[in-house]
């Protein structure tokens, strides 16, 4: 595990645009444009990942697949892939585009069995995403109740997961900060990395984060703070390289 905190720019794509969306809320979309301007534009200010989002295969309203492999291929960064991929079919074609690692989200809720042979057949090249409202996991586009975060992690931890993505839904989008009490519970539950997602509004906020790399906080993703000039990215990267 790294010492310094790892950043992940997001870059959620519905309907083929760069989107932010308030608490994952459908329909609460701004538009930033070109998915592939807004990956290029974190690779040329030093990002080292890049979270890259299907949103229409995460509501079940589409795909951009297409545009997501395109977008993948573009970049000589690593790539998080999400969204949608909840079977042999989706998994196959998302790790055919040369991500780094993929993250399941629903699929871990509704599909354990699936879940487990592909974290044994594909080890770290699989992350989950734990989405929560309080402690309760959400899926389908955060949409569903999906069972008990701690729950889910100790079976997770069994089955050999290499990493959670840990979201706030109820943070998301919000830039009301991090939940750093989730962080710090999540870790002390699991050996396991893990990486923050949601809140994140100020470069404040990415430091207390980093104070939590001991704890095993590996990464944070940043979405709508970059998206909205709160601070830029070389900012960013420059508070959590201390
Ligand atoms: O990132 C979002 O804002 C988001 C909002 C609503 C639903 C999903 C969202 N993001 C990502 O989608 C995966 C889950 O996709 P799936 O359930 O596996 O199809 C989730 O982990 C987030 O990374």
């Amino acid at each position: 595990m790294t010492n310094r905190l790892e950043l992940l720019p997001a870059v959620d794509v519905r309907d083929g645009q760069a989107v932010r969306l308030v608490k994952g809320a459908s329909g609460t979309e701004t538009s930033f444009g070109e998915p592939l301007a807004a990956a290029l534009a974190w690779q040329n200010a030093g990002a080292e990942w890049l979270h890259l989002v299907d949103l229409d295969a995460a509501f079940g309203t589409g795909s951009n697949r297409d545009l997501l492999r395109e977008v993948t291929g573009r970049l000589d960064i690593k790539v998080e892939l999400s969204g949608g991929i909840r079977d042999d079919e989706s998994l196959a074609a998302a790790l055919a585009t040369g991500c780094t690692r993929v993250n399941l989200g629903t699929a871990a809720l509704e599909t354990p069995e699936w879940v487990a042979k592909v974290i044994a057949e594909h080890g770290d090249k699989i992350a989950v995403g734990l989405d929560v409202v309080g402690t309760t996991l959400r899926g389908r586009g955060w949409t569903r109740d999906g069972g008990q975060l701690y729950d889910v992690l100790a079976r997770l931890d069994s089955e050999g997961c290499a990493r959670y993505v840990v979201t706030d839904v109820n943070r998301d989008g919000t830039l009301t900060g991090p939940n750093l009490q989730l962080l710090r519970d999540v870790c002390a539950a699991t050996d396991k990395p893990v990486v923050a997602s949601g809140g994140v509004s100020s470069l404040d906020d990415l430091r207390a984060i980093a104070t939590l790399v001991p704890e095993g906080v590996e990464g944070s993703i940043v979405g709508k703070a970059l998206y909205e000039q709160k601070f830029t990215l070389e900012e960013a990267l420059e508070a959590v390289s201390r």
